[in-house]
């Protein structure tokens, strides 16, 4: 991996019922993304933030979406509109997309700007399946269904901005925990693979991790990677929105992520869900850009 990073700030919180996760991108450049990407060996690019209107200037019909049980889509379409172009202009200049989060709704985009040229797998690093669509989430939240939204489940198959060319034989989603319950049956119904917690207690992080990037790379150009933070046990990422506990650790986070990197197949990547004000003195940013480092290349030794 030589290309050039591209640092793409996502502030997005309309995905989400809590506030502050606007924050994040903020958060993770003051915890050191630009120093961390350098002793990683690489270079890297800062594109700034994309805007996304202030909650104070939110258009009060968008309050009331058309099915009810979609909050604020009218804004998250929005802002994945322009991230996903922006992702997909960054891989046809050559480099190399990293999107900080924002909600994870902003998977969306960055799904359909990575896969827009391409074949792509996903790999999706997540306590949830985010897997609800409007018509089965129980909170109406979007950052619950970004991965529904890009395999184009319930009423997102009518849609062409949340819609993405991912064949869910490539995607692995690792370390679940918290399922909603018409979600867990989707998942099941899914030829998507999952990997719940329980999996990785008996069988351990590293064969975890190797056979999901199998599945994510497999007949694929490349491998889009969205790690949530809250994959993580609150212990260690104290700093989002919907913490729960019985996540992997602090070294399992990286030994995952050196996996993705060894596995050379990783094509974009982004961290979401950070929310400094539910953070203790920034370590889940902290944590995000270290993170991050590792699955860019990063070695101990
Ligand atoms: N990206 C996340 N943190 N998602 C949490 C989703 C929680 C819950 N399953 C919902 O749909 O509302
Ligand atoms: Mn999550
Ligand atoms: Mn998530």
């Amino acid at each position: 991996m030589t290309e050039r990073i591209r640092v793409i700030g996502a502030p997005l919180d309309y995905g989400a019922d809590r506030r502050g996760v606007d924050m994040g991108p903020s958060a993770i450049r003051y915890a050191g993304l630009a120093a961390e990407l350098a002793s990683s060996g690489r270079t890297s690019i800062d594109r700034g933030d994309l805007s996304v209107p202030r909650a104070e200037e939110r258009d009060p019909d968008a309050e009331t979406p058309p099915n009810g049980s979609a909050k604020f889509v009218k804004e998250v379409r929005d802002v994945c509109e322009r991230l996903s172009d922006e992702v997909a202009d960054t891989l046809a200049s050559g480099e190399f997309p990293l999107v900080l989060g924002g909600d994870h709704s902003i998977a969306i985009g960055s799904m359909q700007g990575s896969s827009r040229d391409a074949e792509v797998g996903v790999l999706w690093f997540d306590a949830h399946g985010d897997f609800n669509t409007p018509e089965t989430s129980p909170s109406g939240n979007v950052h619950g269904m970004p991965m529904a939204a890009a395999l184009g489940h319930g009423s997102f198959a009518d849609t062409d901005w949340a819609n993405a060319s991912i064949d869910p034989e490539n995607v692995a989603l690792v370390g679940l925990r918290a399922l909603d319950e018409k979600e867990r049956l989707a998942i099941r119904e899914s030829p998507v693979t999952a990997y719940s917690m329980s999996d990785i207690d008996e069988r351990g992080i590293t064969a975890v991790t190797e056979e999901a990037v199998e599945v994510a790379s497999t007949g694929t150009e490349g491998v889009h990677t969205s790690l949530d933070l809250d994959w993580l046990d609150p212990k260690e990422a104290p700093g989002v929105g919907t913490p729960v506990r019985g996540g992997v650790t602090y070294r399992e986070a990286h030994a995952a992520l050196e996996i993705v990197a060894n596995s050379g197949a990783l094509r974009s990547l982004e961290v979401v869900e950070v929310n400094p004000i539910l953070d203790s003195e920034n370590e889940t940013a902290s944590l995000a850009v270290e993170l991050a480092a590792s699955a860019l290349g990063k070695r101990i030794l």
